[in-house]
């Protein structure tokens, strides 16, 4: 068998989900039942390099850990020959610029959810990376379970529930202003729309955007309304809520979102069709199952599940080592056109509700 093409990794900042992140990245790809692809970290950038070594030696087992960089800016390791791949895992207001740099110094880049702050600034990375010739994509790791495909190839080709009409999707993860200080403040782009809503919109685009009728067409209809959370002076949303009417395939969505309260464990997304509903229980982030209810003599109800051995991301790293590997620019499942969509989407929901974040999270740069 030929061995497997190894991606490495230069990892940008040293907070929750870049822990989550590396310790998926080191585990062993078989245990997923890939041989084609592995990875390895070969570089980690803190704002502190006595952070960016206690990340190594915390996260990273002791057998690979010798050829891994401590650096003590973000800039130093965009600069780093041995990485192949920069992730960016800095809060949402720092992903414009650091995605930016690293692609001027000709790094392929994987950035973490929300990809930008408004459509503009992922419009102009979109164009950088092509510019530069190198790899983008947004970290929506959901979309490479293998459950999503299954999910979507139930609903769209194998029609199991029949004409679809309705969806409900719920993000809702309580968090703590204490502990989560960057999700209340705007300096840092906080508030549930940009941080959780990444998920209700994703649902949202996989039944609906997704549905063979619909064409990759944006809705006919947006309506957002939002919820200011009172814990801060900032005015980040604690709720927001999103109807969009597809008016091609028939579909009306309703997508909601709420850092204050937790989504029900039993029903997160609820698909409605003609003969029946499929349900996806917790996480929206995390799917372990698919529930489908057929309507007949009875209720036939089938559950399908799904075993994540690790927390899951190694599935959309899977992915950026293949397209890599393969010389592509952006990933065909999930393409920089519909990450623009998706940033379009928030920018209308923003621009309804007035969510506004201070100028220099906001701004483009020439
Ligand atoms: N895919 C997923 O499942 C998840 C994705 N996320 C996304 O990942 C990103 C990071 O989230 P998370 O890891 O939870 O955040 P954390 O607050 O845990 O970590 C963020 C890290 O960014 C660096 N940083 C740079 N600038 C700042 C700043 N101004 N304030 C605070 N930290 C800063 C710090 O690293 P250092 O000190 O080393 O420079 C910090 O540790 C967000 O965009 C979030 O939406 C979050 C959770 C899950
Ligand atoms: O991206 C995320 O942000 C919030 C978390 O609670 C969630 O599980 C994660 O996927």
């Amino acid at each position: 068998m030929a061995a497997p093409f190894t991606l490495r990794w230069g990892i940008v900042a040293t907070g929750g989900i870049a822990e989550c992140f590396v310790r998926d990245l080191v585990t062993d790809p078989s245990l997923r039942g890939v041989t084609d692809v592995a990875h390895q970290v070969v570089a980690v950038a803190s704002r502190s390099v006595d952070k960016a070594q206690t990340f190594i030696d915390e996260t990273i087992p002791a057998d690979m850990r010798a050829h891994v960089t401590p650096y003590s800016s973000y800039a130093d390791l965009y600069k780093d020959p041995a990485v192949d791949c920069v992730y960016i895992a800095t809060p949402a207001s720092g992903h414009y610029a650091c995605a930016l740099e690293a692609l001027r110094a000709g790094n392929n880049v994987l950035c973490e959810k929300p990809f930008t702050v408004n459509a503009q600034q992922a419009r102009h990375l979109a164009q950088v990376a092509k510019e530069k010739n190198v790899f983008l994509m947004e970290a929506v790791w959901t979309r490479f379970f293998p459950l999503v495909k299954t999910f979507q190839r139930m609903l769209h080709e194998e029609k199991m529930i029949g004409r679809v009409h309705r969806v409900f999707v719920d993000f809702s993860v309580y968090i703590d202003p204490e502990k989560n200080k960057r999700l209340y403040q705007a300096s840092t782009a906080g508030g549930a729309l940009l941080d959780l809503g990444v998920y209700m919109n994703l649902w949202t685009l996989l039944t609906c955007y997704h549905h063979p009728e619909n064409k990759r067409s944006p809705p006919d209809v947006i309506k957002a309304a939002m919820l200011r959370s009172p814990l801060t002076t900032d005015l980040v949303d604690e709720s927001t809520s999103v109807i969009t009417v597809w008016q091609k395939p028939n579909i009306m969505c309703i997508g909601t979102t709420s850092m204050m309260t937790d989504t029900p464990k039993e029903c997160l997304i609820r698909v409605q069709g003609s003969k029946g509903e499929m349900i996806i229980p917790i996480h929206a982030s995390r799917p372990e199952k698919i529930i489908v209810n057929l309507e007949g003599n009875g209720m036939n109800t089938r559950t399908y599940n799904y075993d994540i051995p690790g927390q899951g991301l190694f599935w959309e790293a899977d992915a950026v080592a293949r397209d890599i590997r393969d010389g592509k620019k952006e990933d065909d499942l999930y393409p920089l056109e519909e990450c623009i969509f998706a940033m379009e989407l928030m920018d209308e929901i923003r621009l309804q509700t007035g969510l506004k974040f201070p100028d220099d999270v906001e701004k483009v740069q020439s």
